[in-house]
């Protein structure tokens, strides 16, 4: 039965309501719907009960309420820890909470020190442009050492290792991620809306209906955090932790006696396939939207070179303390984030209990979806929304415009994405870096359909594209 002062929109069929069209991505139908009903409106999709959120106050006002913070059941992410709450993008309440917090405070600890972030990176923007070195002239795809790059400043953080560019480890482990990325099965598709049909079909069945190589995947990346973990486990010395994992092996130990302690191997393990799902694809596919932009934006290219070239000598690196005096490299990042909306309607989070905001009543478990794509083309927000257009970013004198109303490539709230301080670090080193010491410029008739695949799950990922990389002289 249809609870009473729900925000307008989409009711549909007894029991199952109405499915989203396959052929039109998601987030362009839920674009169509905010003109129809407004900022905050309702779609009953595969019997599941979906509140959609497409205006910025909105979504500010609801993401920071704990009410709205856990994650609806995602059947796909439920196959990394066979069914159980652990790790920090897909579960909720305590268990949440206690993985969040762990992470925020060593995302944060770690980032400063001998080994901070900015050395971490650094070392990874001379691998990269050395790489890079390799495929200047011809015309071809950007090099995969991006990806290597930004899986090793991972890989350090959690596990203090890294692999060299032609390492088969990093090969084997990389496409295991980027196969999570791509279509996922029909089967699986349906319980992302349907999520009541994994609680009646045995998860063996679910499998052997289309579901084994995805749970294939699960298993072999889940082995590479086990195979991490036992190895820390193994020469763990109390009195010097090196990275993630030894910290949190020490915490769990310290908390061991703790009732509300959720803490575990599992849970860890969980974690660190969280961080590298979460924080790797996504990085490297912003690097690569914005040397796309850059290369068909030749003007802006140029700006972000005269800019560079007036700050540091050539050979220096830009480095964080000089970044003040780069404010036009940092609107071309800003604006790259806005423009390909990487995460158009971020991840679903769900109402922990009834409750009711803009004045409709939200009942518990309802989906909440946030569609950051509509804030970043809304014209009442952007002088030329669907342009790229650095200037958005930028004040009269030149100044970084910071906090803009209606930019949330990271999301907003109690859950805004813990890695954008570290993302947002490694879009302005990695990018830096290889402007400071390359062109690039697209072939001849060379584009890329910036249409989204309607069967891209999460990530608006970027699709190949051929680009001529020149040294600069
Ligand atoms: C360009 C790069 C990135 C973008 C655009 C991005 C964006 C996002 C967004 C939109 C969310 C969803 C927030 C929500 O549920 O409301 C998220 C969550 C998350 N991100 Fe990122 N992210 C990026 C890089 C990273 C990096 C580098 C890391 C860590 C190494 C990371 C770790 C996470 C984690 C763990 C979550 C789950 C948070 C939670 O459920 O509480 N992300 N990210």
């Amino acid at each position: 039965r249809k609870p009473p002062n729900l925000p307008p929109g989409i009711w549909g069929w007894p029991l199952l309501g109405t499915f989203p069209s396959q052929d039109i991505p998601m987030a362009e139908q839920v674009k169509a719907l905010k003109q129809k009903y407004g900022d905050i409106f309702t779609w009953r999709i595969g019997g599941q009960l979906h509140i959609f959120l497409s205006g910025y106050e909105v979504i500010k006002t609801a993401m920071n309420r704990l009410e709205f913070s856990n994650r609806p059941q995602i059947y796909s992410l439920d196959m990394f820890s066979d069914h159980i709450q652990a790790g920090i993008v897909n579960t909720s309440g305590k268990v949440w909470q206690n993985s969040r917090r762990f992470a925020l405070k060593h995302l944060i600890n770690m980032g400063m020190g001998k080994n901070s972030y900015e050395s971490v990176i650094l070392n990874e923007v001379i691998s990269l442009i050395k790489d890079f070195e390799n495929f200047v002239g011809n015309p071809g795809q950007l090099p995969w050492s991006i990806n290597v790059a930004v899986l090793n400043v991972i890989w350090r953080i959690v596990a203090d290792r890294r692999y060299e560019v032609d390492d088969e480890e990093i090969h084997r482990f990389q496409m295991l991620q980027s196969k999570l990325f791509d279509d996922v099965s029909p089967v699986l598709a349906k319980y992302d809306h349907m999520p009541w049909i994994g609680k009646i079909v045995p998860h063996r069945v679910t499998r052997w209906l289309g579901a084994e190589e995805f749970y294939q995947i699960t298993r072999q990346l889940m082995a590479y955090h086990r195979k991490c973990i036992a190895e820390h486990k193994a020469v763990l010395d109390l009195a010097n932790p090196r990275d993630y994992v030894d910290y949190y092996l020490l915490e769990m130990e310290a908390q061991k006696d703790n009732p509300d302690s959720t803490l575990s191997e599992l849970d860890l393990a969980i974690s660190l396939n969280d961080l590298f799902v979460a924080g790797s694809e996504t990085t490297a596919s912003t690097i690569r939207w914005a040397i796309f932009y850059l290369a068909k934006h030749q003007d802006v290219q140029a700006k972000v070179h005269k800019e560079l070239d007036s700050v540091l000598d050539r050979g220096q690196l830009p480095t964080l303390e000089l970044k003040s005096r780069l404010p036009y490299l940092e609107a071309v990042t800003g604006e790259v984030h806005r423009l390909i909306s990487l995460l158009a309607l971020s991840v679903p989070h769900a109402s922990t209990e009834n409750t009711s905001l803009n004045g409709y009543n939200i009942p518990k478990g309802a989906v909440i979806v946030t569609s950051i794509e509509c804030c970043h083309t809304d014209p009442e927000l952007w002088e030329r929304p669907n342009d790229f257009y650095p200037e958005h970013f930028l004040s009269e004198d030149g100044q970084v415009l910071k906090n803009r109303d209606g930019f949330l490539p990271f999301s907003v709230g109690k859950r805004v994405c813990p890695g954008e301080a570290l993302a947002n670090m490694e879009l302005y080193l990695f990018l830096g870096g290889l402007l400071q010491n390359f062109h690039f410029q697209l072939p001849e008739g060379e584009d890329l359909n910036p249409k989204r695949n309607p069967r891209d799950r999460f990530v608006n990922a970027v699709k190949p594209f051929k680009v001529i990389i020149s040294k600069r002289g």
